[in-house]
């Protein structure tokens, strides 16, 4: 919805005010017009507003006002103080996962703290304080002082295990990593055009003392490499991450060549590297049913994804453990999709990666990344750059990698092999994420 323009007098806490008013009224009166609930706390609230793609900019454009509005009207001094107690924030999150705290309560149940602390077998005290901090974020419903409910947040936790394994893998491997990254930049070393250091020398080395990349730390424990893949496919279903998006945004029927004779059954050959589970794969085969898709990846995740497979996708999509690092074994496929594998890897490991592939690459062959494009500077407001640089950085505690710009995916893939040629960017509508294409060689496209 567009705004009312306001006079250039008007200060500018006022104009952002406005501006949340207006798209707060055009949210509720859509909500209003289609019998949907307004937004609230209670349990069974929807995971997030149902809208449609005009009033899903209003909502980004009233929470970017909002962000503003709220770092104006505290002043640098109050700004500051709250971003120092966001720091404290995972600590009542961390309890919560770790304690289960969202099972431990029914649906419309109300007990005290105490009641809650007994079946947490915790102390009642110290159990006491972090549920009322996580209160005042909005995780718990205080019904009555004393007393604790379920809020819209806990109960999509108790309801969801994937959620409740992401969170964990945040809190526990994630957020330890983050708070040793500055200390870990003292790793680094001057590599010359660009300073160097090693997925092994991050954050995460740091915070577990180990000397072992965080995909070595996880594959050396069933439980947290379960936890992370779980968290990994959660992803897959958030705002912006659904694989939806990747397979409207990119012309996948393309790659099908039809055979020469009408018995020759039209097919083309995807190889998913780093597919994880194989989410993406199975959305892709039951839309294009003509592809084959191969997943690759770590034997330890292809195992797990085997025993997962939906029926439906059997013949459709193969399973292949696979080091990436090593020559790829798919000769000749359609197109090598990297759905948010690269951003994992500092640029001279993503070099290696891409270089794999080339002996296996026939002329035409395409090269797709699905992966995290920083936005150029002020194309969005800074709460919503601010999202996607939360994850830049959470790829610098984990891996000592980035995410990266469209111009940086380019120079990345041209340092790979200048075979590469850059062929579209398709900018994903919602999503942080984008599609750099590239075909290979010189043959003429198909
Ligand atoms: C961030 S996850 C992305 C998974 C998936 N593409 C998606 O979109 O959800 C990165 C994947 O790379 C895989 N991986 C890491 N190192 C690998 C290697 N050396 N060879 C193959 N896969 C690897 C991990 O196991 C993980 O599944």
């Amino acid at each position: 919805m567009a705004t009312e323009p306001s006079s250039p007098s008007t200060p500018r806490t006022v104009q952002l005010a406005t501006q949340i008013l207006q798209h707060t009224t055009s949210i509720e009166s859509f909500l209003q017009k289609n019998g949907l609930p307004s937004p609230s706390f209670a349990p069974g609230t929807p995971p997030k507003l149902p809208l449609p793609p005009a009033l899903e900019a209003s909502l980004g454009a009233a929470l970017g006002a909002l962000d503003e509005l709220n770092a104006l009207l505290l002043g640098p001094m109050g700004w500051l103080l709250q971003q120092v107690g966001h720091a404290y924030d995972l600590c009542s999150l961390h309890a919560m996962y770790r304690y289960k705290v969202p099972s431990q309560l029914g649906v419309d149940e109300t007990v005290s703290i105490t009641e809650l602390a007994a079946r947490c077998h915790a102390d009642e005290d110290v159990m006491g304080r972090l549920v009322q901090h996580a209160m005042t974020n909005y995780l718990l419903l205080r019904p009555a002082p004393g007393q604790v409910a379920h809020s819209a947040t806990s109960t999509l936790l108790a309801s969801a295990p994937p959620l409740h394994d992401w969170i964990g893998s945040v809190c526990e491997d994630m957020w330890p990593a983050a708070a040793h990254v500055v200390p870990a930049l003292a790793k680094w070393r001057d590599g010359g055009e660009e300073p160097t250091a090693e997925p092994n020398q991050t954050g995460h080395n740091l915070a577990e003392g180990s000397d072992v990349p965080f995909f070595d730390t996880l594959a050396r424990s069933p439980e947290r490499a379960r936890r992370f893949a779980s968290a990994m496919g959660m992803m897959q279903t958030m705002p912006g991450f659904e694989p939806a998006a990747a397979l409207e945004g990119y012309d996948w029927g393309a790659l099908v060549v039809p055979g020469n004779s009408t018995d020759e059954k039209a097919t083309a050959t995807v190889v998913d590297v780093g597919g994880s589970a194989g989410t993406f794969a199975v959305a892709l085969t039951d839309k294009h049913p003509d592809l084959h898709v191969v997943v690759q990846d770590a034997a330890a995740v292809i195992s797990k994804a085997r025993a997962e497979l939906p029926e439906r996708s059997t013949g459709k999509v193969t399973l292949q453990s696979h080091d990436f690092f090593t020559p790829q074994p798919v000769v000749g496929a359609g197109a090598y999709f990297f759905r948010m594998v690269l951003h994992d890897w500092p640029d001279a490991y993503c070099v290696r990666i891409l270089r794999q592939l080339v002996p296996a690459l026939h002329p035409g062959a395409r090269l797709v990344i699905n992966d995290f494009c920083i936005p150029p500077p002020g194309q969005t407001s800074l709460y919503h750059e601010r999202q996607i640089r939360d994850k830049d950085i959470a790829m610098l505690a984990m891996f000592n990698s980035k995410e990266r710009t469209v111009d940086e995916w380019i120079a990345l893939v041209a340092k790979a092999d200048v075979r590469f040629r850059l062929r579209s960017v398709v900018h994903l509508p919602a999503s942080p994420l984008g599609l750099v294409e590239f075909i290979w060689g010189e043959e003429q496209e198909r």
